[in-house]
């Protein structure tokens, strides 16, 4: 049982404990709530018909029923308090167990999966999705259990009381449970379909946020709405016809179990004409025939709830079984040469991105990575930090396989500096912070003059203290990167991976940013992805990558007399400047 709910819920262990002990006591609260009726039976049983049949026996007192009554009252109160700690209180904590784990998953995936993935997501599988499983959890599913375990205890005890009166009530069950049933797979299909067109929703309105700058400037805006508008009508449409068909058979179900109580009464009605049961057997199941019904249809339509779950259930599995990356947390490697063997490497299995690459960057040497574009300069780079597990080959540093080595542990041997610069609206101290949380301000402050960031810093309202605003809109492009390479110099790490820039930067923007990757790069292994003639005639070896394979490599000068890809690019820029 624990192990069905772990697979088919995606709870924890303990979740699935927890989720089975809420079950038991929503079953004890539902008996405990009969207990009223069972002595409002034995009051008519007892008392009553000795009152009709004026006998001169004694009944039970009306101390005896209030006594009862208070007992009773109390039970329920405590079994409530009991069932409502152990539904409530545990699912919000499977709840956030079941976030830490995705988190913790999420933690462990390549990190070029962000880069592919949109964040949307996998933020709505983290919060949207563990929400709604969460308040089914709380609400739905052990009153499915519940109610299917009350109805079937009342059923057996009412089945020895009388077999044929009870045959009349429950024949309705099955036949509901059936119709019912058979509708699984279109829900399941519906609730699918609607979950996706969902997700496309959610995804055009963060594309649209993302690229409103793109979408104003090129006059897309109606276009965007238009496309925008008519995948919400769509779904509006999606949704009434879903709720109108899974109404359909739900409602079906329903009428079936209504035609209960007509049964009962009928062949009630000709039992009692024959003298089978007497007066008070017929009333028992028509009380209980009036109320059976309604934990049925509850559980029903929980289930219905259920099933609209199963999508949710299913895309959580999935991230929770993604491949992520391990390794060992100690690593010391004795140098920081980086090496390329014989490596293969593929986004997506049609398509080779990477064939058989070799080459080594050497510790204290400036590679630079060029070619033309799409060749894979950037995924070399990327590679060479484990931002994904390669398909042949091996990557080392310093002579040891990265890909042994868990990725939190190798990063940290890393400065990155890529184009895409992420900010954050917090100040500019504890942006540059980021590169060594535990740095002083003085420290902080240093790599800042370093990068040359110092002089516009100064110039913002608060200095170090301005908020930059979301992603740091208020900084311009050059300023930005600065404020990525003052990261990376306060980090200090042994190695950098540089991506220079592309943007056309005003020449005294550009001969700051020189001046503050010739700081960062001292003494380091260095991987630039290089587009500046400066730095790929001032490296100290070249790797020419064209289409996925290394086309030449060599020192500058070796490259320029070799009259091949490099030089051809190098009188190409030339004879554009
Ligand atoms: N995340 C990704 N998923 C699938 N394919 C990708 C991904 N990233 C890059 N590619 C593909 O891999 C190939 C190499 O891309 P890469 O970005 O490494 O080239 P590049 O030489 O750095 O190009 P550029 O100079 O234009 O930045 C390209 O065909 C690109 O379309």
């Amino acid at each position: 049982m624990l192990k069905y709910f772990q697979n088919n819920y995606a709870m924890s262990e303990k979740g699935a404990k927890d989720l089975l002990h809420s079950i038991i006591w929503t079953i004890v609260m539902d008996i405990s709530f009969m207990l009223p009726v069972i002595l409002g039976f034995k009051f008519l049983d007892e008392d009553m018909s000795l009152l009709l049949n004026s006998s001169n026996s004694q009944g039970n007192s009306v101390l005896y029923y209030v006594i009862m009554s208070g007992t009773f009252f109390l039970l329920m109160f405590v079994i409530a308090y009991f069932q409502y700690d152990s539904t409530y209180t545990k699912i919000y904590e499977e709840s956030a167990r079941r976030r830490i784990s995705l988190a913790e998953t999420l933690r462990k995936l390549p990190l070029a999966f962000f880069g592919k993935k949109d964040i949307a997501d996998l933020s709505s599988t983290i919060m949207e999705d563990a929400t709604q499983i969460e308040q089914q959890f709380s609400h739905a599913v052990p009153q499915i259990y519940a109610a299917m375990s009350t109805v079937l205890i009342i059923g057996v005890m009412m089945f020895f009381y009388n077999w044929m009166l009870s045959l009349a009530v429950f024949w309705v069950v099955p036949v509901a449970v059936l119709v019912f049933y058979l509708s699984r797979k279109l829900q399941n299909r519906m609730h699918k379909e609607l979950y996706d067109v969902k997700r496309d929703i959610s995804d055009n309105i963060q594309e649209g946020l993302d690229s409103v700058y793109e979408i104003k400037s090129y006059n897309r805006e109606d276009a965007f709405s238009r496309t925008l508008n008519t995948k919400l009508d769509n779904y509006e449409k999606f949704m009434i016809k879903s709720e109108l068909l899974i109404g359909a058979f739900v409602n079906l179900s329903y009428v079936i179990l209504k035609l209960g109580l007509p049964s009962v009464i009928l062949v009630g009605a000709y039992l009692l004409s024959t003298g089978s049961i007497d007066i008070f057997t017929y009333l028992v199941f028509l009380v209980v025939t009036a109320r059976i019904y309604n934990p049925i249809m509850d559980a029903l339509n929980n289930f219905a709830l259920l099933l609209f779950l199963n999508v949710r259930i299913k895309r959580m599995k999935e991230m929770d079984d993604m491949p992520g990356q391990e390794g060992k947390t100690e690593f010391r490697p004795k140098n920081y040469d980086i090496g390329f063997n014989n490596v293969d490497f593929s986004y997506q299995d049609s398509v080779q991105t990477l064939k058989n690459v070799n080459f080594t960057a050497k510790q204290g040497d400036v590679t630079a990575l060029i070619g033309p574009s799409g060749g894979g300069k950037s995924t070399v780079a990327k590679l060479s930090a484990r931002f994904w597990d390669i398909d042949k080959g091996t990557i080392t540093l310093g002579g040891e396989d990265i890909s042994l080595v868990d990725p939190e542990t190798l990063l940290k041997n890393y400065s990155i500096v890529f184009q895409d610069v992420t900010l954050f609206n917090s100040s500019v101290m504890d942006n540059i912070r980021l590169g060594k949380k535990d740095a002083t301000d003085e420290e902080v402050m240093k790599a800042a003059q370093l990068a040359q960031c110092d002089e516009f810093v100064k110039k913002l309202p608060q200095g170090y203290d301005t908020l930059i605003g979301e992603n740091g809109e208020r900084l311009s492009g050059g300023e930005r990167q600065r404020i990525s390479i003052a990261r990376a110099i306060l980090k200090d790490a042994p190695i950098i991976l540089l991506d220079e820039a592309t943007a056309s930067l005003d020449a005294e923007n550009e001969s700051k940013i020189q001046k503050a990757l010739s700081e960062l790069i001292k003494n380091k292994t260095v991987l630039i992805i290089a587009h500046r003639m400066r730095t790929v005639l001032g490296a100290d070896k070249i790797v020419v990558i064209k289409d996925g394979v290394i086309a030449e490599t060599g020192t500058p000068l070796e490259l320029k007399e070799k009259q091949g890809i490099f030089s051809s690019m190098l009188k190409a820029q030339y004879q554009s400047i």
